[in-house]
C-alpha cells in the first residue's frame, strides 16, 4: 500500500460527509401499453436495505453485474435518487428533510446538491453540444456565486482547466464538445463537478467509455484531485480491476453488489486477495488478471448462470440460487453484513460462511452443493 494510501485509510472514521442508513429503492417496473392496462404494476427492488457512510477524503469503489443497483445506490449517496425507505444524510441533515423543508433545516438543500456532484459515462452527452467549454463551466458559477465578477470566475475557470492538463486553458475554454476528444470532454465534465468544491463526486463508469490507455491516466487524475481538493469519490464500475486500482490507490473500500445488497466490503486488497463472499469469488474468476488460476478453471464457481429477477429475488440470502456453497439455512435466512461495515476499515461479507458457529454448518447442502466441514471442525 502507499504512503497516501496509508494516511487517507487512517482518515476515514473522522468526518462522516454523508451517511446511508437501512437504505431501500424500489422502482415501478416499466411497463409495455398493452401490460400497463391488464397487469398490476410490479416492483423493482434496485437497492436493499443499504448502510454505509462516505467521509472527508473517502474513496469507495462500488462493482457488480449490469442491474445489481449499483448507479441507484450512487445516486442514493448523492442525493439525486429519493430513497423509498431509510434516511440519507448529509453532515447530520436529513436529505430530503431538507429537500421537503420538514423540520428544522441546518443546511439548505441548494447547499448539499452543490457539494454531491457527479460526472457520467458519456460526458458528450452530458455537455451542450452548442456551447462553448466556457460558457457550459460558467453556468454553474453564476448560479451558485452570482457576485463574484466575471474576471473572478474565468481565472477560477482557467486554473482548473490548467489543473487538469489542458493547456492552454484559453484554448480549450473557446472550443465546442465536439472539437475535444472523449478524454478531453470526460475532463471538462471533472472540471464542472469540481468548480462546485464538491464533498462528494460521484463517478458512474466514468472511464469506461475511454481507451485503454486513457483510462489509467485518468484514474491517477481523479486521485490526484481527490487528494488536492480533499473531494471523497463514489466510483462506480463493472470492471473489477479499475475498480480496485482506484481503490486500492487512494486507501479506499471496494462494495461488491448483488441484486441490490452489499455483499461484501472493505480494503481492495483483503476483499479481492482473500473473497469471503462466493459472489466476489465469482467477479474475481471473471476478471482474469486478478486470478490466474481462473485461467486454468473451466466453469465458474457457480450453480447456475441465471441471473434472479429483481422483481422477484430470492428468499433468505438472495445469491443462494446460484452459490456453490448454499445450504438449506441460506433459503431462509438472510446472511447479514453487520452494522460496522457502514464504516469499518476492516472487511466484512454478508455470508453465513464467515460465521463457524452458525446453523450454516449443520444445515443440509442444497442439490448440488458438496458438503464441508466447518473451520471449527477443522481445527
Ligand atoms: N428509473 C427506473 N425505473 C424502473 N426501474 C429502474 C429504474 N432505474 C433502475 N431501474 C432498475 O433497477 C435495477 C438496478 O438498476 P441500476 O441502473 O441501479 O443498476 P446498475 O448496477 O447500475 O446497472 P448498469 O451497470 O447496467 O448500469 C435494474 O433492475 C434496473 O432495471
Amino acid at each position: 500500500m502507499s504512503d497516501r494510501a496509508t494516511t487517507t485509510g487512517t482518515t476515514r472514521d473522522d468526518d462522516v460527509v454523508m451517511s446511508l442508513e437501512n437504505v431501500s429503492v424500489d422502482f415501478e417496473k416499466e411497463q409495455g401499453v398493452l401490460e400497463s392496462l391488464f397487469d398490476e404494476p410490479e416492483t423493482v427492488q434496485a437497492v436493499s436495505d443499504v448502510s454505509i457512510d462516505i467521509s472527508e477524503n473517502d474513496v469507495l469503489a462500488l462493482v457488480g453485474e449490469s442491474g445489481c443497483g449499483k448507479t441507484t445506490l450512487g445516486k442514493t449517496i448523492i442525493g439525486v435518487q429519493r430513497p423509498t425507505e431509510g434516511t440519507v444524510s448529509y453532515r447530520g441533515q436529513d436529505v430530503w428533510d431538507a429537500k421537503d423543508g420538514r423540520g428544522d433545516v441546518t443546511v439548505p438543500f441548494d447547499d448539499i446538491r452543490r457539494s454531491l456532484q457527479m460526472i457520467h459515462q458519456d460526458p458528450g452527452a452530458a455537455l451542450n453540444p452548442n456551447r462553448k467549454v466556457l460558457t457550459t463551466l460558467e453556468a454553474p458559477l453564476k448560479k451558485w456565486d452570482p457576485e463574484m465578477s466575471t474576471e473572478d470566475r474565468r481565472a477560477r475557470i482557467f486554473a482548473l482547466l490548467d489543473r487538469v492538463g489542458m493547456e492552454p486553458p484559453e484554448d480549450y475554454a473557446h472550443r465546442f464538445p465536439h472539437q475535444l476528444s472523449g478524454g478531453e470532454q470526460q475532463r471538462i465534465a471533472l472540471v464542472r463537478a469540481l468548480l462546485m468544491n464538491p464533498d462528494v463526486i460521484l463517478a458512474d463508469e466514468a472511464v469506461s467509455a475511454l481507451d485503454v490507455s486513457l483510462r489509467v491516466e485518468t484514474m491517477n487524475l481523479l486521485l490526484e484531485l481527490q487528494e488536492q481538493f480533499n473531494t471523497s469519490f463514489v466510483f462506480i464500475s463493472h470492471n473489477l480491476s479499475n475498480a480496485r486500482y482506484l481503490a486500492q490507490e487512494a486507501g479506499g473500500r471496494i462494495g461488491i453488489m448483488y441484486l441490490g445488497e452489499i455483499v461484501e466490503i472493505g480494503p481492495p486488497d483483503e476483499v479481492l486477495n482473500d473473497p469471503q463472499h462466493p459472489y466476489t469469488k465469482v467477479l474475481r474468476w471473471a476478471t482474469a488478471d486478478l486470478d490466474p488460476t481462473a485461467q486454468e478453471m473451466t466453469d465458474p464457481p457457480v450453480r447456475s448462470i441465471d441471473i434472479p429477477d429483481p422483481v422477484n429475488p430470492p428468499s433468505g440470502c438472495r445469491f443462494h440460487t446460484r452459490c456453490p456453497e448454499a445450504r438449506e439455512v441460506c433459503t431462509t435466512t438472510a446472511p447479514e453484513l453487520g452494522e460496522e461495515a457502514a464504516t469499518a476499515s476492516e472487511r466484512c461479507a454478508a455470508c453465513h460462511r464467515t460465521d463457524p458457529d452458525h446453523e450454516y454448518w449443520e444445515s443440509e447442502p442444497l442439490d448440488g452443493v458438496e458438503a464441508a466441514e466447518s473451520p471449527t471442525l477443522n481445527d
